[in-house]
């Protein structure tokens, strides 16, 4: 498993007579990690959510390996794409074992026990993400990274070809935020996050897509993307992008005042 094709192709989403995404195109190649930036309100995780198939589209489509990923059945889908959201707990009192479990749950059929494998893929996953010593506590009882952690795992133990991650290192200390990224990066899958560190997103993405009003305003190689006009243009803010000289990737420092010519910051106001 090497990951998968994603192909967005025109995609527009709306609610009432809002337009929260349009016109958005979008591919990853199989085993390429895709990053989603934008400022709050840019239409990230909207876009997620019509790929993960929560949102349906209003026009255009989520190809997957050629596919139609809103006409394939539901089970298929997540044989092949796992998605990690912010989750409220599950109000039911369910482990972290029991929650990472699920993620086997479209590869078995319906009354299947757990197997000797699904065993050793949950522990596996459990450990990629530092979350072994969580087996058996309640998971509606950790903390907020603990929680991140764990949903991030019932999605490995899913062993998508394709992730979809909506900015799953939020509530992480800096340390287990370098080790997922780290993670997600060495997994054969096609990886598409939405990541509001722009530094993270620069050092591990190999291709960024920036969301502005609902829009693609750029895509490319993260040194492409993250250019101080861009970061003027659509954030608001002043900074200036250098390349860091041990890792080669665009580090941005950002600076007090207002970039010179720009329209004040705001969030992204979806246009009706
Ligand atoms: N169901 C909905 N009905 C109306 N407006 C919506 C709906 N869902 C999202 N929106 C609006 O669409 C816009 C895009 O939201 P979205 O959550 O996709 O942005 P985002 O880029 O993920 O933002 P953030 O960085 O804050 O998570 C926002 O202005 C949001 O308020």
């Amino acid at each position: 498993m090497s990951g998968t094709e994603l192909a967005v192709e025109t995609l527009t989403l709306t609610a009432g007579a809002r337009h929260l995404v349009r016109d958005v195109s979008l591919t990853a190649r199989p085993g390429e990690v895709i990053g989603l930036v934008g400022p709050n309100g840019s239409g990230k995780s909207s876009l997620l959510r019509a790929v993960y198939r929560v949102l349906r589209p209003d026009t255009g489509q989520v190809r997957v390996d050629g596919a139609d990923a809103w006409s394939l059945p539901v089970r298929r889908l997540a044989r092949t794409m796992a998605a990690v959201v912010q989750e409220p707990g599950t109000g039911i009192d369910l482990t972290v074992r029991e929650v990472v479990a699920m993620g086997r749950t479209p590869h078995k059929r319906l009354l299947d026990g757990d197997t000797a494998e699904d065993a050793r893929l949950i522990d596996t996953a459990l450990a990629a993400v530092d979350a072994a010593d969580l087996a058996g506590r309640s998971f509606d009882r950790l903390s907020g990274g603990e929680r991140q952690r764990v949903l991030i795992a019932r999605a490995l133990a899913q062993q998508p070809a394709l992730l979809v991650l909506d900015e799953p290192t939020n509530h992480l200390d800096i340390r287990h935020q370098l080790e997922v990224l780290g993670m997600l990066r060495r997994l054969p899958a096609t990886v598409l996050v939405a990541l509001h560190d722009l530094n993270l997103a620069a050092y591990y993405c190999d291709r960024l897509y920036a969301l502005h009003n609902g829009e693609v305003i750029t895509s490319g190689p993260p040194a492409e993307v993250l250019t101080p006009r861009l970061l003027a243009e659509v954030y608001g803010v002043t900074a200036e992008v250098a390349v860091h000289p041990r890792t080669g990737a665009p580090q941005v420092t950002f600076l007090p005042g207002e970039p010179a010519g720009a329209t004040p910051a705001g969030p992204d106001q979806p246009r009706s």
